[in-house]
C-alpha cells in the first residue's frame, strides 16, 4: 500500500485525525517564514496528543536550519525524521550530528536531478524552486511524474508537490512512488487543513492501481 505524509499539520484535531486515519507521517514545519510553521512546544503538544496508540511517524522540516535550532527543536519534541532543504554536505553532517534518519528534498527540473546514489535515507521528490518563491515546498507546484517512472532509486523516496485527492492515484500510477507526500491539496485555505480532503487524500492515496 502507498505510503502517505500529511505535512503542515499544525492543530490537535488534525493530528488526532491523521493518527486516526493510519497516515504513516505527520510533518511539522519548523521554517518561521512558512504560514504553517510551529514552534517545537506546539510540535509537542501535538504529539502528546495522540501518543500511547498506534501514532505517525514525526517528520521535521528544517530550511538551512543551523545546529542550535535543530538541536533546541529534538530537547522540545521527539522527531522520527527529518526532512532537509539544504545541501547533501549538510543532510550528512545533520544525521552524523543528531543520528536521525535525514531526507532531503529534490526539486526536479529533469531526470538528471534524480539521486543516483543514496547519499542519505530518503529523497522527497518535488517540483522545482522558482524565482519568487519565499519557501522551497509546500507551494502546490506538480511537476512531470513520469520523469521517476524508470528511476532506480538509491534509496527509500517520496513523491511531493501539487498533490490532491483527485490527482493521486495518476501521480502514484505515472511515477510508481513508495509514498506520498501533501500539504496545501489538503488544505481550505493556505496553513488550514482540511479533514474532509485529508480523508479523500488518504483513500485515494491507498486503492491500488
Ligand atoms: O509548507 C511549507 O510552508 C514549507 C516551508 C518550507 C519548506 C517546506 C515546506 N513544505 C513542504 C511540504 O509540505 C511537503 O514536503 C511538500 O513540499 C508538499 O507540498 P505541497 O505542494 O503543498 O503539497
Amino acid at each position: 500500500m502507498t505510503k502517505v505524509k500529511i505535512c503542515g499539520v499544525r492543530d490537535v484535531a488534525t493530528m488526532q485525525l491523521c493518527a486516526s486515519l493510519g497516515v504513516d507521517w505527520v510533518g511539522f514545519v519548523f521554517h518561521p517564514a512558512s504560514p504553517r510553521y510551529v514552534l517545537p512546544e506546539q510540535a509537542r503538544r501535538l504529539h502528546e496528543s495522540v501518543s500511547g496508540g498506534l501514532t505517525p511517524s514525526r517528520v521535521g522540516l528544517f530550511v538551512k536550519a543551523d545546529d542550535k535550532t535543530i538541536e533546541h527543536t529534538l530537547q522540545t519534541v521527539p522527531l522520527n525524521v527529518l526532512q532537509i532543504y539544504d545541501s547533501v554536505e549538510r543532510a550528512k553532517e545533520i544525521r552524523s550530528r543528531f543520528g536521525l534518519p535525514v531526507w532531503l528534498a529534490r526539486g526536479m527540473k529533469s531526470a538528471s536531478d534524480l539521486p543516483v546514489r543514496a547519499e542519505v535515507d530518503g529523497y522527497v521528490i518535488e517540483a522545482p524552486r522558482q524565482d519568487g518563491d519565499d519557501r522551497p515546498g509546500g507551494l502546490g507546484r506538480t511537476f512531470d511524474w513520469a520523469l521517476t517512472q524508470e528511476w532506480k532509486a538509491p534509496a527509500f523516496w517520496m513523491l511531493a508537490g501539487g498533490l490532491t485527492p483527485s490527482n493521486v492515484q495518476n501521480a502514484i500510477n505515472a511515477s510508481s512512488a513508495p509514498a506520498v507526500d501533501v500539504s496545501s491539496g489538503v488544505e481550505s485555505r493556505v496553513g488550514e487543513k482540511s479533514h474532509k480532503l485529508i480523508e479523500q487524500f488518504v483513500e485515494k492515496a491507498r486503492i491500488r492501481g
